[in-house]
């Protein structure tokens, strides 16, 4: 288990994470996330050791994360990091690079593992080109294999995905953590992309100007989140006041969080919003409309015209979406 207590880091002068208490017990995926400059990377490093902490300490299975100064190596050696400038070595093979970490004493346990991993990864046609001849994506998954080659207890990943394009990175990310579980491996992982973190995030930890602001099971942030700022990091959704909803007007002030797909076009419905633009997303379009003269989106299976409809219809229970 992770454990976090009163943890306090400042650059210089400027703090950059107050006060976080924070546990991970063995096993879970958690998703890191939070706007650009939160402190999520900072976070990360000090886990790693990389970084001392002005207060507070950090413990895996009850032992201190060492102090950085006191040692050669940042970290236990059960705890690995990728960071978003991966660490691999440029001369030599892909399969090289997994197994550089691994004692040379088993070299078939090693090949084993290595081809395992490739697996993973999907680097298997690649196992004996050198690094430097692979594009970004690719070093990023070599990264990735050899940062698992001995296998971690807490694994601390920072945008694992960033430099892979999107079809490879629905295989990659389903292969990563279906073998994070299988193997029984912790993970904190910083992502903004929603498509990492709501399939693959048991538990989803919001950091704000170095504050924790929630961390709870990802389907309860997603269905309930309790900031305009945290339901901003979880995708396209509205922020829909009482007065748009035609709410008594000691109402007007109260907010919700809705997704697009919770806003639907239907006979039995009275709303009136007026549409503005259709945009073709594949199977549905987004349609751009304001209602009460505000913007808002909603999923439709066709483009709708620009025209003034009155059948909208909110589709979900607001009084889990009210907003503090
Ligand atoms: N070496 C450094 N010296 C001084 N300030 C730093 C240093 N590294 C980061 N910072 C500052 O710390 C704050 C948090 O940075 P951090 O990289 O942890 O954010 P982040 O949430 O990971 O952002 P991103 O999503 O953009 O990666 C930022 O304001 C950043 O400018």
């Amino acid at each position: 288990m992770l454990s976090i207590e009163n943890l306090t880091f400042a650059y210089q002068e400027k703090t950059i994470l107050k006060g976080i208490n924070l546990s991970i017990i063995q096993g879970k995926q958690v998703a890191l996330i939070g706007e650009s400059g939160a402190g999520k990377s900072t976070l990360l490093s000090l886990i790693h050791g990389n970084l001392l902490p002005q207060k507070g300490e950090i413990l895996w299975n009850s032992e201190k994360i060492l102090d950085p100064k006191k040692k050669l190596v940042a970290a236990h050696d059960n705890i690995k990091y990728l960071t978003q400038e991966f660490n691999v070595m440029p001369y030599t093979s892909v399969s090289e690079n997994i197994k550089a970490p691994l004692s040379r004493m088993y070299p078939k346990k090693n090949q084993k593992i290595s081809r395992q991993l490739l697996e993973v990864v999907g680097l298997e046609d690649y196992a004996d080109t050198k690094v430097n001849r692979l594009s970004g994506g690719q070093k990023q998954r070599v990264a990735l294999a050899k940062v698992l080659a001995k296998t971690p207890d807490l694994l601390l990943l920072d945008e694992p995905f960033s430099h892979i394009d999107v079809h490879q990175r629905n295989q990659l990310r389903r292969n990563l953590f279906a073998y994070l579980k299988q193997k029984g491996i912790t993970c904190l992982f910083a992502t903004h992309d929603p498509d990492d973190f709501l399939s693959f995030g048991d538990d989803c930890l919001v950091l704000r100007a170095g504050e924790i602001i929630d961390y709870r099971p990802m389907q309860q942030v997603y269905h309930s989140p309790k900031t305009k700022y945290t339901a901003s990091l979880l995708g396209e959704m509205n922020i829909i006041n009482g007065k748009m909803l035609q709410l008594e007007a000691y109402l007007h002030n109260e907010e919700f969080v809705v997704y697009p797909h919770e806003i639907s076009v239907t006979s039995e419905a009275s709303l009136k919003a007026k549409i503005h633009s259709a945009y073709f997303k594949g199977n549905h379009y987004l349609i751009e409309a304001f209602l009460a003269n505000k913007k808002v989106y909603f999923t439709h299976s066709s483009a709708l015209p620009e025209q003034t409809i009155s059948s909208i219809k909110i589709e979900v229970d607001l009084a889990k979406r009210k907003l503090n």
